[in-house]
């Protein structure tokens, strides 16, 4: 990603600093030990599976718990003081919306409290909602209520954009025209951090991952980087006439096999940690595959191939 410009308001490199941060709610442990910096005008998306402490690493990120131990700093300075100098916009999961208003007085009432605002028809504009600015924010479907939240994360010229699975209830325009937003943002030298489920938008848009697992940082890089890391690759080919599939499922470095349809030409697909000898193994099992393909892990099953190592590491 290019960077264009910098916030004439940063004075320092360090958007995000976790040191060390715990969180526990009675037994459960959210957040372990967690250390991580965020830097200017990187966009980084925050994965991991349900429970893994998404939303409270962002609750911690915006003052609203408190760690047990160790630290949170938000441009050198606690949270509650970052929010507060207006340098972080902030869109959550569900947070609560003013019923008995307007989308209009609504973004206004937001962007009377920033201490940088930029004019509400370009906020109406930018998140999609003028045609509703009239609207009862009571009387919004899901995917414009997250409109509203958008709007109101973007009032004003923060440094640091907190987005809680920002796209959920979109439909596929909005979704576009938000991560096209969300881009701009980061190209002005604004840090974006999102925490979300669909894997292909962290993979298109984040330049940094963070996989989070039972409250730990599991993977920390580029989707490349953390695909690399998955070390496994995808094998497909077609067959014809019969095969035995024990003989199959038993060739060496594999971690799964489907073969479809059951009938005389089928189709494989074989994940292996070694492709170059899985490949070979199948020749010598007087295999011949037609339409061979190898190619690398996508996103989701990197991360699948992530969380589920971790998953049997800990059991
Ligand atoms: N207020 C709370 N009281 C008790 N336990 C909580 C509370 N909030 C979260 N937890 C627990 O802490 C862990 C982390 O939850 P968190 O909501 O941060 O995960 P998440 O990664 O955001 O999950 P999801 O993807 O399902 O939204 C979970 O085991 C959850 O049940």
């Amino acid at each position: 990603m290019t960077t264009t410009a910098v916030p004439a308001t940063s004075t320092t490199t360090e958007v995000v600093g976790f040191d060390q941060v715990t969180k526990t709610y009675g037994t459960v442990r959210a957040v372990d030990g967690l250390s991580l910096r965020l830097h200017p005008g990187e966009t980084v998306a925050l994965l991991g599976p349900n429970g893994a402490g998404k939303s409270t690493t962002l609750d911690l990120l915006l003052g609203l718990k408190q760690p047990d131990s160790g630290s949170v700093t938000v441009f050198g300075t606690s949270p509650r003081e970052a929010i507060v100098a207006g340098r972080v916009g902030a869109m959550l999961q569900s947070g609560g919306l003013m019923d008995e208003v307007t989308v209009a007085e609504l973004v206004k009432l937001s962007c009377s409290l920033h201490p940088r605002p930029y004019p509400v028809s370009d906020v109406l504009a930018r998140a999609g909602i003028t045609q509703i600015a009239d609207r009862k924010v009571n009387k919004l479907s899901g995917g414009q209520a997250q409109r509203v939240r958008f709007a109101l994360a973007t009032a004003g010229d923060s440094d640091l954009i907190i987005l809680d699975e920002p796209t959920t209830g979109m439909d596929v325009s909005a979704r576009q025209a938000f991560w096209a937003t969300m881009r701009e943002q980061a190209d002005q030298g604004r840090t974006v951090l999102f925490a979300t489920h669909y894997l292909e938008e962290a993979d298109a848009i984040a330049d940094r991952i963070l996989v989070l697992h039972r409250g730990r940082l599991l993977a920390d890089g580029t989707a490349a980087e953390i695909k690399a890391r998955a070390g496994a690759r995808r094998i497909s080919f077609d067959l014809e006439g019969t095969v035995d599939e024990d003989a199959l499922r038993a060739l060496p470095h594999l971690t799964s096999v489907t073969v479809s349809p059951s009938g005389s030409d089928r189709t494989v697909r074989i994940q292996s940690a070694d492709a170059d000898a899985t490949v070979h193994a199948l020749y010598r099992l007087g295999v011949y595959p037609r339409n061979l393909e190898v190619t690398g892990l996508g996103l989701e099953q990197a991360f699948v191939a992530i969380t589920e190592a971790e998953e049997a590491k800990q059991s």
